[in-house]
């Protein structure tokens, strides 16, 4: 790796465009009307597959490739750090898990995963088919039309809150319901903290979050000191007591920064992938009979009621493969940044410290010598997983930060389609176009019209 700027390398192609804005503006942009990739593809013509740009406030170089992928996902802190965009460090919070690394890193991590891991999981399963339950009860039957993202959202907003955080329906849910878009919307945003901006209500709706928060983790801490609460009953519960058992293991700010930024991880993204697979169910008759066919073996092999079980989930194989197909095609993350913590070389060039490098998921979910005829919808190339190659199928990330979430994704995601498949059939009310705001958002949000099929 190169040592100074006094080597000879040059870093790679491309403008850093105007101060503090750089081409952040072009990106988000082309995002909105879901031309991002053709955007990227440009820069590819003109500079090459690893070119520089500026974006959020810093220099930037953006590279693709399974490559690119390895080098990013899986270089040590000592020559890429996780920090993220000013924007996203600024709301999420400077002690959150994307922002630390090394020894940090692993034992926050190490904290949240024992909440999200599958022996963990195993436990959750009928508290989950519950609330998928009260939710299609709520706002599915007995109605004609639904527009499934915002309810998509809701749904995967109140899993979260009941299993990860142990808060109930009423009031400070709502509350917290109330802030979420607002600061979710500043995350990919140009760092400017004036009274109009987008960031700057973001902060404000992140600091209302923060506190809301902190009034839930001081009620659990007397829960867990003075009656005696099982430590692992949530999510926070569970930072809380290793704080207790091992002074300082978890600071409060880590609790909060970190509590605040599953709530985020936890629910846009698993949103997302529901309302286009439900989207693509509407639009392939065949995958939908199929998937259809999977869910009410499953749903007859049971008693009436009994709510599913981890053996229940582990035979959705061919379910998981169409959301994984899901994944591919519309994938919820569209990429995201890493720094480099000195000067690095990099395929012949010079890549400077403090510099920002992207990395953009559909590049290579879409790329015809990885996944052929990638404009197909095809389940069956997940079949034999193996013969993907690696940091090729990127969706949830890679190496030591790949999503801790994948696990409760998969569960809420198989759960809520089997509610869903066995007890309605729908329609598209709205063409097949999208926007990215970062997140995918279907035109109309998604509006279906929905027909109650015979329970099973
Ligand atoms: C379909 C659903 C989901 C998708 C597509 C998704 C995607 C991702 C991606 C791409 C990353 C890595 C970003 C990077 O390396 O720059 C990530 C990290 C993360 N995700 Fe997810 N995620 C999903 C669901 C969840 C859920 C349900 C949770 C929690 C309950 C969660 C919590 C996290 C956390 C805490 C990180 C940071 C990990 C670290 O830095 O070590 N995600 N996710």
């Amino acid at each position: 790796l190169g040592k100074s700027r006094k080597s000879s390398k040059k870093v790679p192609p491309g403008s850093l465009g105007i101060p503090i804005i750089g081409q952040s503006l072009g990106l988000l942009r082309s995002m909105r009307a879901n031309t991002a990739e053709e955007w990227l593809q440009r820069r590819i013509q003109k500079y090459g597959p690893i070119s520089k740009l500026s974006l959020f406030g810093k220099p930037t170089v953006f590279m693709y490739g399974p490559a690119s992928n390895k080098f990013i996902f899986t270089s040590d802190n000592s020559t890429l750090s996780n920090g993220q965009t000013q924007s996203i460090r600024r709301i999420l919070g400077e002690r959150c898990v994307l922002e630390l690394s090394g020894q940090d890193h692993k034992r926050v991590r190490g904290a949240l995963m024992s909440f999200l891991k599958p022996e963990s999981l195993i436990k959750y399963v009928g508290k989950m088919d519950e609330e998928v339950r009260m939710h299609i009860q709520m706002h599915w039957q007995g109605k004609q039309e639904v527009k499934v993202l915002p309810l998509m959202k809701s749904l995967t907003f109140n899993i979260i809150c009941t299993l990860l955080f142990g808060i109930e329906r009423g009031p400070r849910r709502d509350e917290l319901a109330k802030w979420f878009p607002q600061m979710i919307e500043g995350m990919w945003s140009v760092p400017i903290n004036l009274p109009f901006t987008r960031f700057n209500r973001s902060l404000r709706a992140s600091a209302s979050i923060r506190d809301t928060l902190k009034e839930l983790m001081d009620e659990k801490r007397v829960e867990l000191e003075q009656k005696g609460a099982n430590p692992h009953q949530d999510l926070i519960t569970c930072m809380l007591s290793i704080y207790e058992q091992n002074n300082e293991v978890m600071t409060e700010q880590e609790i909060l920064d970190n509590a605040r930024l599953v709530m985020i991880a936890g629910h846009d993204t698993s949103s997302v992938l529901l309302t286009f697979l439900i989207r693509l169910l509407a639009n392939e008759p065949s995958i939908y009979a199929a998937v259809l066919k999977e869910q009410e073996a499953i749903a007859k092999s049971k008693p009436k009621g009994e709510f599913l079980s981890w053996e229940d989930i582990s035979k959705m194989k061919y379910t998981w493969r169409v959301a994984q197909e899901t994944l591919r095609m519309v994938p919820p993350v569209f990429g995201g940044f890493r720094k480099t913590v000195k000067d690095i070389e990099y395929e012949g060039y010079l890549i400077p410290k403090g510099w920002q490098i992207f990395w953009v998921t559909n590049m290579t979910h879409t790329d015809g010598r990885i996944f052929p005829e990638p404009t197909k919808f095809d389940p069956t190339r997940f079949e034999n997983q193996s013969a993907i190659p690696s940091y090729s199928f990127v969706p949830f990330g890679g190496g030591p930060r790949i999503c801790p979430g994948y696990e409760f994704a998969r569960l809420e995601t198989l759960v809520t389609v089997h509610h869903l498949v066995t007890k309605f059939s729908w329609k598209l009310c709205s063409d097949n176009s999208f926007g990215r705001d970062p997140m995918p958002v279907p035109t109309k949000q998604l509006l279906v019209q929905i027909m109650p099929r015979n329970e099973v």
